[in-house]
């Protein structure tokens, strides 16, 4: 596997999605990764359109017992890294994703908190043995009370749309971000997106001469 592997996380609203179709637009243009735009990948978790994205959606919106919900989420990461991760790191590609592991320790670690004694640890240690960690990770920091406001018109989407849950989440992010220093960077997620594009792009390019 030679490829890199960038990702970003943070809570919900908090401008993952937005920072990331700005990079697929500037990579049409100016390749991110070496000569051709086809050399980065973007995707996501959950994976959109596939049989276990679908089954992950389906659990947040029906209330499933949390933890058939993390298997899910675990299942939907497991067919992500062996379709398109894998296969992109392998054929030396840049593979950017909106949201990946961290955000299985960060939310189930707070749904299961009352179920799992030490869920967050768990929710870690049950990825391990098998996933890829990334290279570079962008943790998009945003106050929970912004992240609702900014979320607002999008109806009942998901559960995990309060306030007092993501600040749980937002403490789990942190945790993350503090065991790992050098893989996390934050990114002040209520500055503007042009100036936090450019703060990405500068470590992209760093990251591709490692
Ligand atoms: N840097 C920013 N400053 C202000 N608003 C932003 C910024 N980035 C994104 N937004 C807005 O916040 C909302 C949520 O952004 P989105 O990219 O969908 O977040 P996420 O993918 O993290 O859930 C959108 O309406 C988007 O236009
Ligand atoms: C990937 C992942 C997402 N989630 C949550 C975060 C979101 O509230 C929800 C759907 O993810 P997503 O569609 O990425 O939401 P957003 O665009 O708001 O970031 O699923 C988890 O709880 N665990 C996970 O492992």
């Amino acid at each position: 596997m030679i490829g890199k592997l960038v990702t970003f996380e943070g809570i919900d609203g908090s401008g993952k999605s937005t920072m990331l179709a700005r990079l697929q637009k500037l990579n049409e243009s100016a390749p991110l990764w070496n000569s051709s735009s086809v050399e980065t990948v973007f995707t996501r978790e959950p994976t959109k359109e596939t049989l276990t994205g679908n089954a992950v959606y389906a659990a947040i919106e029906n209330n499933v017992d949390p933890l058939a919900e993390l298997f899910l989420f675990l299942a939907d990461h497991a067919a992500h890294l062996s379709d398109t991760v894998r296969p992109a790191l392998d054929a030396d590609k840049l593979v950017i994703s909106d949201r990946y592991s961290d955000s299985r320790c960060a939310y189930q670690g707070a749904t299961l908190k009352d179920t799992i004694p030490d869920a967050f640890d768990f929710v870690r240690r049950l990825h391990e043995p098998w996933t890829i960690k990334p290279d570079l990770t962008f943790l998009f920091n945003i106050s929970p009370e912004v992240s609702c406001e900014r979320c607002k018109d999008r109806g009942a989407r998901t559960k995990f749309e309060r306030v007092d849950f993501l600040k749980e989440v937002t403490a789990n992010f942190k945790k993350l971000a503090e065991d790992e220093p050098e893989r996390f960077v934050i990114i002040d997620a209520e500055k503007p997106a042009e100036k936090n594009e450019k703060i990405i792009l500068e470590k992209i390019a760093l990251l591709k001469n490692e």
